[in-house]
């Protein structure tokens, strides 16, 4: 279903206290609000039990920032799906490209873990995107259709229903440079005619697509009122509480 969403992307900031205070105050303030996005928040695994009972899921939903590929065993350190699923979670970010990056996550590797959300009935937030060399060699289109056929093609087509895709350039990650809203609208169009030409139109128009990559309170919403902008996934900002509320905001 193609809702608005701002997720949070925590990354690997924020300690016990202050990722609770954040989520709680998060809670409280769409509680008053009734903002027109689904916010999500994706903190460390450490919190994510206790956040989920900090929260009121009909305001605030939580994600994991991470999903193993396998089903269990002997994977030190992963998470699994079944596990996630077993504490009430129902998102995932899954495929960010400091994963891939730093994680020497393939394409191979994201079509297992959003095989494996799937199965457990967690819906992925799938994060896409290209380089700034790739960018630079006008390669962005290409890079991202492979990205999204490599992960996609071995997915049953109903599981699609619970995708969620993040478009991150990722030279405007942490970086204070974000697309412009021409350039993000641009691929976004391109990668919803992807996805109706590859798995249909129900799917091009259901699916969220999120931008992501140094979006902040001053250009949330130039970058949301593109008509292919579903919302954001959001790093830097999303630990600050009023920049965040603001970007929620900002997404209708
Ligand atoms: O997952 C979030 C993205 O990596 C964007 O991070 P950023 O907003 O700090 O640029």
């Amino acid at each position: 279903m193609r809702d608005k969403i701002v997720a949070g992307n925590w990354k690997m900031n924020l300690n016990f206290e202050d990722a609770i205070q954040l989520g709680t105050n998060l809670n409280a303030w769409v509680a008053d609000n009734q903002p027109d996005a689904q916010v999500i928040i994706s903190p460390s695994s450490i919190y994510l039990q206790v956040l989920l009972e900090a929260v009121d899921e009909q305001y605030v939903k939580v994600a994991s920032q991470d999903i193993s590929a396998h089903d269990k065993g002997a994977y030190t350190g992963d998470i699994s799906g079944e596990q996630l699923d077993s504490i009430g979670l129902d998102f995932a970010i899954i495929g960010h490209s400091e994963r891939r990056e730093y994680q020497g996550e393939t394409d191979a590797i994201i079509a297992e873990k959003l095989k494996q959300a799937f199965k457990n009935q967690i819906n992925p937030i799938f994060c896409i995107g290209e380089k700034l060399e790739e960018r630079e060699a006008e390669q962005h289109f290409e890079v991202v259709k492979s990205q999204l056929l490599n992960a996609l093609k071995s997915q049953n087509i109903e599981d699609l229903s619970r995708l969620i895709i993040a478009y991150e350039p990722v030279w405007a990650i942490g970086t204070g440079k974000t697309a412009s809203p021409e350039q993000a609208q641009e691929i976004h169009a391109y990668i919803r005619k992807v996805l109706n030409d590859e798995f249909g139109v129900e799917v091009a128009n259901e699916t969220s697509i999120l931008y992501g990559g140094s979006v902040n309170a001053q250009n949330a919403n130039d970058i949301f009122s593109q008509p292919d902008i579903d919302g954001g996934l959001v790093g830097g900002a999303s630990l600050k509480y009023e920049d965040f509320i603001q970007i929620i905001a900002a997404c209708k």
